[in-house]
């Protein structure tokens, strides 16, 4: 931090009275950055009392050259000025942005005060170079790479000696310096908090240039306290998948006491004690949760992990998980709900307790209940599925409980076991048992209190030890509350409840689907197209996660020979037919959406309405990011609210 103005009046102008004689002031007498910076003014053959030549201002055609070069910095600084010049307003002050040549390119302020300093040519199109206009707060700014205040008679012209200005570098995600931050008004209004101001604002913008620069890389946050994190002064890291540093905000260069000239060559894991593969386990298995982090130093950082959607699609780098010990862990892709289901589960792993799974259809009930078994003390011994909905209900009796030899017309001559004993010592998993006849009902709950099975057509009760899980689509409550399901059973089956969450409520989207194109097509490295995934994101998924599979499936099938991104071209017709006329919407009658990128407008629109407009949310349940999120609604007629001034991420707390 430089503030130069710090030089009580009469040493200002005793200086002055030198610079106007052109000398310089002795050493001590005004702020080194000033003195410096007169020196320069002076050196590059700048006079106090003459104006600054008109050359120095741009034509037209040339400042919206400047204005497009610097697009990027300009969309990102608007909304902060906004704020700045909303917090501003009525104290004659006038909110800028100049270009790293220092150009001004924005101006937002308080009429009666923009036309004062059209006066001194404080407008776009102006340079505000040192070597044009002498010591300001924007050309000093630009030369001494640093936050600077200029005030009243430390400009180095005469003509500029009413102002006040403070006045931050912005530096680009890679630490070169894009532009400069000003803030000036009459040196009769100066506060003392604009400087500050001017500061925390050049912060979020660089913020919000990290974040759209590296939307699609992993990201670290960190700070030395968990509250840190989310606020302006969180230090933000972006990585290849190798570990290598890609980019850096302010903050985290100062934290890892590293320089923008590192960036591109320095590796994470010599800089923090974490390996990059704990990295992607971790940004994968719990993105949004926070670790703590002791340095060898002594130091603590609280961090966050983020996959960006670059990362998540391509799944050749995400580390294998190990399928034969633990399977559950597999299912854990970063959605919350299902990762709550996980650890609930695990506390009955190998315990005599029933499970049932209640879920929409394609949910993945039948792969937990795998997983479940592959993970606990039976994995090496018999699973056996069977699907109550699908067995005539006549043959379901002879098919659970086994039959004795002859005992109906077509039966086996040897008889049969019955799929319960096939299950001894192992799970017997009982899909959709809501559409189990009641008779049956009653049979199943005692072989489920006796643990004992008495084949049909007579013969020894046989004792039966098996792990029972159970599951529907029903809600079995319901269904008992209202006569259709024994109670009784479903007290017994009823041990632990979970409930799988839908595809459209999971937030784990793209996790989800790298980790799905990976056990289809090991090692390919295949990823979707950001649009593609962006629109497969908002889909409903009427189907769940089994319609989602034979998309991929599909789509992987339609790829040419060494094709590694999944387009539009690769989905099915009838799916790029619902994202076009999502349910619900009547196309015909004109109110629709016409378009795929209307489809997934409208998709967006309803979601953000679901979550109450909460951005963050919405994003989170689309499974994008929230800056393409905060991108795609840019675009539409009603702009998302204004970007808040607190904390950079609010919902992330
Ligand atoms: N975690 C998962 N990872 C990858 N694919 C999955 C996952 N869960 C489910 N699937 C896919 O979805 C399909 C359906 O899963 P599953 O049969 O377990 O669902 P379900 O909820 O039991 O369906 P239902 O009970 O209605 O028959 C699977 O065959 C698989 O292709």
């Amino acid at each position: 931090m430089n503030i130069a103005s710090t030089q009580p009046g009469t040493a200002l102008r005793r200086a002055r009275h030198l610079l106007e004689g052109g000398s310089l002031p002795p050493a001590g007498l005004i702020a080194p950055t000033v003195a410096h910076s007169w020196e320069r003014s002076l050196r590059a053959g700048l006079l106090p009392f003459s104006p600054p030549a008109v050359a120095d201002h741009l034509a037209a055609r040339h400042l919206a050259q400047a204005v497009e070069r610097r697009r990027e910095l300009l969309m990102r600084a608007r909304p902060v000025m906004d704020y700045l010049h909303a917090q501003t307003k009525g104290s004659d002050s006038v909110v800028i942005l100049a270009d790293d040549n220092g150009v001004l390119i924005e101006a937002l302020g308080d009429a009666a005060f923009v036309e004062r300093a059209e006066r001194v040519a404080l407008k776009p199109g102006a340079s505000w170079h040192e070597r044009h206009r002498g010591t300001n707060a924007i050309g000093t700014a630009l030369v001494e790479a640093q936050p600077v205040a200029v005030h009243g008679g430390e400009h180095f012209f005469e003509h500029n000696r009413f102002l006040t200005c403070a006045a931050a570098p912005i530096a680009g995600p890679d630490g070169r310096v894009l532009g400069v931050l000003d803030i000036s008004g009459p040196q009769r209004g100066r506060h003392p908090h604009t400087f500050g101001l001017v500061r925390a604002a050049t912060h979020m913008i660089e913020n919000k240039l990290f974040e759209a620069r590296h939307e699609g890389e992993y990201r670290i946050r960190f700070h030395p306290q968990a509250d840190g994190i989310g606020t302006l002064a969180e230090g933000m890291v972006a990585l290849s998948e190798e570990g290598l540093v890609i980019g850096a905000n302010r903050a985290a260069l100062a934290f890892l006491a590293i320089t923008p000239s590192d960036i591109g060559k320095a590796l994470i894991e010599a800089l923090l004690p974490l390996r990059m593969a704990d990295i992607l386990d971790h940004g994968h298995r719990h993105p949004g949760t926070t670790l703590g982090l002791a340095c060898p130093g002594g130091g603590r950082f609280s961090l966050r992990v983020e996959p960006g959607w670059r990362a998540v699609v391509r799944p050749a780098a995400m580390p294998a998980p190990d399928r034969v010990q633990d399977a559950l862990a597999d299912l854990d892709t970063g959605d919350p709900t299902m990762a709550g289901a996980i650890e609930r589960v695990r506390k009955i792993l190998g315990k005599p307790i029933p499970l049932l799974l209640q879920g929409e259809s394609g949910v993945g009930k039948e792969v937990f209940a795998t997983a479940l078994h592959a993970t606990g003390p039976r994995r090496g011994r018999p699973f056996v599925a069977v699907n109550c909905a699908a067995l005539p209900e006549h043959l379901i009796e002879a098919e659970l409980f086994g039959y004795a030899p002859g005992a109906f017309t077509g039966a086996r001559r040897e008889g049969s076991a019955g799929r319960i004993r096939e299950a001894e010592g192992g799970t017997l998993f009982l899909d959709e048992i809501g559409d189990m006849p009641l008779a049956l009902q009653c049979r199943l709950l005692r072989v489920l209190q006796d643990r004992q099975v008495v084949p049909l057509g007579g013969g020894k009760a046989v004792s039966v030890d098996f792990a029972l899980i159970a599951a529907s689509h029903r809600p079995l409550k319901a269904e008992a509350e209202a006569g259709r399901f024994r109670a009784d059973l479903y007290y017994r089956l009823n041990g632990l409840t979970l409930c799988l969450p839908p595809l459209r409520a999971r937030r784990d989207f793209a996790a989800l689907v790298a980790r799905m194109i990976e056990t289809m097509e090991p090692g390919a490295g295949i990823g979707l197209d950001p649009d593609v995934a962006d629109a497969l994101a908002g889909h409903g998924w009427p189907g769940n996660l089994r319609q989602l599979a034979n998309v991929l499936r599909f789509a992987c099938a339609l790829r040419d020979p060494g094709e590694i991104r999944l387009g539009w071209h690769h989905l099915p017709e009838d799916l790029i037919e619902e994202l076009r006329c999502p349910s619900g919407v009547d196309t015909d009658a004109g109110a629709g959406p016409a378009t795929l990128r209307a489809a997934s407008d409208s998709l967006i629109e309803r979601m953000v309405a679901a979550s109450g407009g909460n951005l963050s949310e919405a994003a989170r349940r689309l499974g994008i990011s929230r800056n393409t999120l905060y991108r795609r609604m840019n675009g539409w007629a009603k702009p998302p609210a204004p970007l808040p001034m607190g904390p950079a991420r609010p919902c992330m707390k």
